[in-house]
């Protein structure tokens, strides 16, 4: 089954619109859970343009499915793990200034680095996820990391899905293909919507989970959270 992890980063953005605590953050993570998301995924930036430092600590407390944190292990955002040990860690190779994720790690050239903080991950209790292109010779370095799982980053196929969503699929397919190969676990995320994520899921058998945010919050507006949540849901059922 493909679990879906709602990233609630989004409705962060709309609350530090006005500086107040409108829409509350703890209290719609809640309610996704509520509507049937089964994971809630945050991505406390450097910055924090969306999702605050402190909106973890205070999300750990309430999140009773899974957690999954995600950020480059800046030494803030390890120590920020530490304290709040969520059920998943996924590790993005972002620089702080990006506007969203835009990459996956390069993990032939980091994997030395990466073995270290995926170690002291698991031995907090953390499953941990690397965000990955699908790239067959990074999904293959990423199993000297001693990662748990990759995460797919689909903006690729997302952008390509329109025009040709074979020839868009096809790299994650042999990338999910080889992970599941090496026994590692794999998740997607990054532009997934309600038109290309049921093609994704048909094509990936064994997905773990995916993770999604802006279009689910953007379609949210039209369609209400818990009816969105729900249709979501409904593209992952095999
Ligand atoms: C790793 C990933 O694809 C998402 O976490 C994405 O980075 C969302 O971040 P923003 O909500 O800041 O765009
Ligand atoms: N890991 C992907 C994620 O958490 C959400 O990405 P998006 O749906 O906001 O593009």
């Amino acid at each position: 089954m493909t679990k879906l992890s709602v990233n609630i980063n989004k409705i962060a953005t709309l609350r530090n619109a006005r500086g107040h605590n409108r829409p509350n953050v703890l209290q719609v993570a809640q309610d996704c859970e509520r509507f049937g998301a089964q994971g809630i995924t945050v991505h406390p930036r450097p910055d924090e343009r969306h999702i605050r430092y402190q909106d973890v600590r205070d999300l750990k407390a309430l999140v009773t499915t899974e957690f999954n944190i995600e950020g480059n292990p800046t030494p803030d955002f390890l120590d920020l793990v530490r304290e709040v040990r969520p059920e998943q860690v996924t590790l993005v190779p972002d620089a702080p200034d990006a506007i969203t994720s835009n990459a996956g790690w390069d993990t032939i050239k980091h994997q030395v680095y990466l073995l270290g903080v995926v170690q002291e991950l698991k031995s907090l209790g953390c499953r941990v996820s690397i965000f990955l292109d699908p790239d067959l010779a990074m999904v293959k370095a990423a199993l000297g990391t001693g990662t748990d799982r990759i995460e797919l980053y689909t903006e690729a196929y997302a952008s390509g899905y329109a025009a040709d969503r074979e020839a868009a699929v096809a790299p994650y397919r042999a990338a999910a293909a080889l992970a599941q190969e090496l026994g590692l676990g794999v998740n997607a995320g990054h532009d997934l919507d309600l038109d290309n994520l049921a093609y994704l899921h048909q094509q990936l058998p064994g997905l773990a989970e995916v993770s999604i945010g802006h279009a689910l919050v953007c379609d949210a507006l039209y369609l209400g959270l818990e009816n969105t949540i729900q249709l979501y849901r409904r593209q992952l059922v095999s």
